[in-house]
């Protein structure tokens, strides 16, 4: 299966792009080659899909549902006893339209954390996209729930063998509250032997830091130090609430960072997200939009532009988060986080990508491509997604699409009912 992309616009320069086996083969002017399938990229610009650090695809049958709350309110009065009931067949559809979504703005790989694992995956597998999956878990620190925890984890780790190389394993415990140190502890060794992520919702809000100083005596971040849990395979969601010395701690164990504008805005969990401090330490931090619960969509353009915005803001600093930086967040450095070698349009890279409906007002006039990409547009502007060397949006279609909606909405519909 081959590819050729004639004329699109790479760093403001009309080039071919040729896909062979999944991987970018060749990009040069009018490269001297045929392919069983042949796009036109004229007025169209490239950019590597973007790797949604954070998230929980199926939330999206709560999108629009359980607005205007902080955190915890929101969690256990809307969201928990909701999600109690929820089938793998329910999970399957939110996932199918959060894949959906992700496509039609951009995105080909994303970060999951949810219950029923293979729904997700099954649902991933079937829309052709990336992910990092994670086998979700709360223990709640009672022993009985540890030990199942740990059973679950195994288990689906073992069974990632019925699906293709799109889909990683990652081990997700919840939060520092509803997880236990044991249980955290045993991730850590596993998430070692294995060579696979854990991805864990960390110093969130106020709050969460208040609980862990009176529960552990220790801030988030020390505490996980304590546990002798800080590794390059942690990825923390979130991290508003960290000090110098935490930051410091976090860049020496290599832990790598997902930054929710969206999320931390509309929950009023806080907006001090420290991404130069980040940064300037060495830490890998990549963008992600949380579930649609908290966010209410999955575009990452809109995402950029938000964590840009904030930045700046809070520093009263223009300078703080340009849309330069943002845009390798969402996508180099994402890439580097999900352990693939995506994120950049470069010969040997894996042929992951976006092209861009340049005949829109957002790219009109066009004297800096990545300050309208992030400042100007949404995902709206995505007219082609590639993912693993294949075709899976063309002229903003998305094969099955509708039904995706239907089914989707009903069941939200259902279990909102239920
Ligand atoms: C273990 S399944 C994931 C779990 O996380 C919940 N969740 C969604 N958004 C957030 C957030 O911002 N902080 C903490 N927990 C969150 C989701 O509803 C699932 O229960
Ligand atoms: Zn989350």
């Amino acid at each position: 299966m081959s590819i050729l992309i004639k004329e699109v616009e790479l760093n403001g320069v009309a080039t071919d792009i040729y896909i062979e086996n999944k991987y970018i083969k060749q990009i040069g002017a009018n490269l001297p080659v045929t392919a069983d399938t042949v796009i036109d990229g004229r007025r169209k610009a490239v950019v590597p899909g973007f790797v949604n650090t954070h998230g929980h695809a199926a939330m999206t049958l709560f999108r629009g549902f359980g607005d205007d709350m902080p955190l915890m309110p929101w969690l256990e009065e809307k969201i928990w006893p909701n999600e109690a009931k929820l089938t793998k067949e329910d999970v399957y559809w939110g996932a199918k339209l959060a894949c959906l979504e992700m496509i039609k703005s951009g995105t080909t790989t994303f970060f999951d954390m949810y219950h029923k694992f293979h729904a997700t995956a099954e649902a991933v597998e079937e829309m052709g996209i990336r992910a990092n999956i994670s086998s979700a878990c709360f223990d709640q620190f009672k022993p009985e729930l540890t030990e199942k925890s740990k059973q679950t984890i195994q288990k689906l780790y073992n069974e990632m063998d019925r699906y293709s190389k799109r889909i990683h394993f990652s081990i997700g415990p919840h939060a520092i509250y509803t997880v236990s140190g044991e249980l955290l502890q045993w991730a850590d060794a596993f998430a070692r032997e294995h060579n696979v992520l854990i991805q864990l919702h960390l110093a969130e809000t106020e709050g969460e830091v208040e609980n862990s100083v009176k529960n552990f005596g220790l801030t988030p971040v020390r505490y996980l130090y304590k546990l002798g849990v800080l590794s390059p395979r942690l990825l923390i969601s979130h991290g508003i609430y960290v000090d110098d010395d935490e930051i410091r701690m976090l860049a020496d164990h290599e832990v790598k960072v997902a930054h929710n504008p969206a999320s931390n805005m509309k929950l009023a969990s806080g907006m001090h997200f420290k991404f130069q401090e980040m940064r300037e330490a060495g830490i890998l931090v990549g963008l992600g939009t949380d579930g649609c619960s908290s966010s209410n969509n999955l575009d990452m353009i809109e995402a950029m532009k938000l964590a840009s915005l904030l930045g700046k803001v809070w520093r009263k600093d223009p300078e703080a988060v340009t849309a330069d930086e943002i845009f390798q967040s969402a996508t180099v450095n994402g890439a580097a986080i999900a352990n693939l070698k995506a994120g950049k349009i470069a010969e040997g890279y894996l042929a992951d990508l976006s092209l861009i409906d340049l005949n829109m007002p957002a790219f009109t006039p066009n004297f800096n491509f990545i300050s309208n990409l992030v400042y100007a547009a949404n995902g709206n502007c995505i007219d082609t997604v590639i993912c693993d060397g294949k075709v899976l949006m063309q002229n903003r279609k998305v094969p099955g699409e509708d039904e995706i909606m239907e089914r989707a909405a009903q069941i939200a519909y259902n279990l909102i009912k239920r």
